[in-house]
């Protein structure tokens, strides 16, 4: 289990480096949040490029320090794309994060999902029905019927329960993988890193998970996959409670939060309050 003092410094260190080096970490999203997405990786000091064409998103893979692929809005070119970008990231030993949106949603997806298990993301991110359906998809944790729990691409259930879908994927990838909630848990399968703070308006707007993953990709650039998740989710929190205190309701709260990933300190990250267990 890592020591609280350890993994802070890592986090200072992990958010400098992202601002010195504006780092560039492409994109294979969904059309509803893809703007929220770019906008959130520059804000918090990164580099964007989206793409929807498989042989763009091996350039990306090529051209970037890390690649994003959403599951979000999923088109018939997705299925050449998808795999493909996932299997340079893996031939390059580039750091992938997936975001399992609406799993359980269509055959594509599923297929799709199914695929990328030989491919190992560096980061899983979803929410926690997603990390339940995941896990149970790829033989994990669960079962294959968790699949068929899905209702849409929000979550039904609480993050507590998808906790040991995620360590048994985290120990499957070797990565790291994150649970977004209330509070949101972070593992690498030896430690759990929750992570409090944000706010019940990042319910309320669509795409904070998914451009937490392209944040969690400009992260990945920088550092280790452990602690580019907790930098990232840290970074959402502190954020989304530092907006909630200036705007009230959703439009007004979604312009502060970019705001406040651009305003926040390396030390402000790092701090958000956090505690650490045994996985
Ligand atoms: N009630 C809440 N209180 C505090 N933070 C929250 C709350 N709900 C969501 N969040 C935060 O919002 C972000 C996105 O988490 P959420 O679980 O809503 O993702 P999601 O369902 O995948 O979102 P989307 O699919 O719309 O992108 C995370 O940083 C999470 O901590
Ligand atoms: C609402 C929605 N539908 C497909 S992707 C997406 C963005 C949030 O996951
Ligand atoms: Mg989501």
């Amino acid at each position: 289990m890592i020591e609280q003092s350890q993994l802070k410094e890592d986090i200072v260190q992990a958010a400098q480096n992202v601002r010195a080096n504006n780092p560039m970490a492409g994109s294979i999203t969904n059309t509803v949040t893809i703007d929220f997405v770019a906008n959130a990786q520059l804000a918090a000091g990164g580099s964007a490029a989206m793409v929807y064409l498989p042989d763009e998103g091996e350039t990306l893979v090529a051209a970037g320090g890390a690649v994003y692929l959403n599951m979000g809005t999923l088109f018939p070119v997705y299925e050449e794309t998808i795999p493909r970008t996932a299997a340079a990231a893996q031939a390059a030993g580039k750091p992938w994060v997936l975001d399992p949106v609406g799993i359980g949603i269509g055959s594509l997806r599923t297929k799709l999902l199914s695929q990328l298990k030989e491919y190992k993301p560096a980061i899983v991110r979803g929410n926690a029905s997603e990390i339940i359906a995941l896990a149970g998809l790829w033989d994990l944790s669960g079962s294959a019927e968790d699949l068929s729990r899905a209702r849409g691409v929000d979550t039904t259930d609480t993050v507590e329960a998808a906790r040991d879908a995620a360590v048994a994927l985290a120990r499957f990838t070797g990565g790291a993988v994150v649970v977004s909630g209330k509070s949101d848990l972070v593992t690498d399968g030896k430690s759990v890193v929750i992570s409090h703070g944000g706010s019940s308006l990042m319910g309320k707007v669509t795409g904070f998970g998914c451009s937490q993953g392209g944040v969690l990709a400009v992260y990945a650039t920088q550092t280790d996959p452990f602690t580019a998740a907790v930098a990232a989710v840290n970074h959402y929190n502190f954020s989304g409670r530092a907006a909630a205190a200036k705007a009230a309701a959703p439009a007004s709260f979604k312009a502060a939060f970019l705001d406040s990933l651009y305003l926040a300190t390396p030390e402000d990250i790092a701090n958000n309050s956090m505690e650490i267990q045994e996985a």
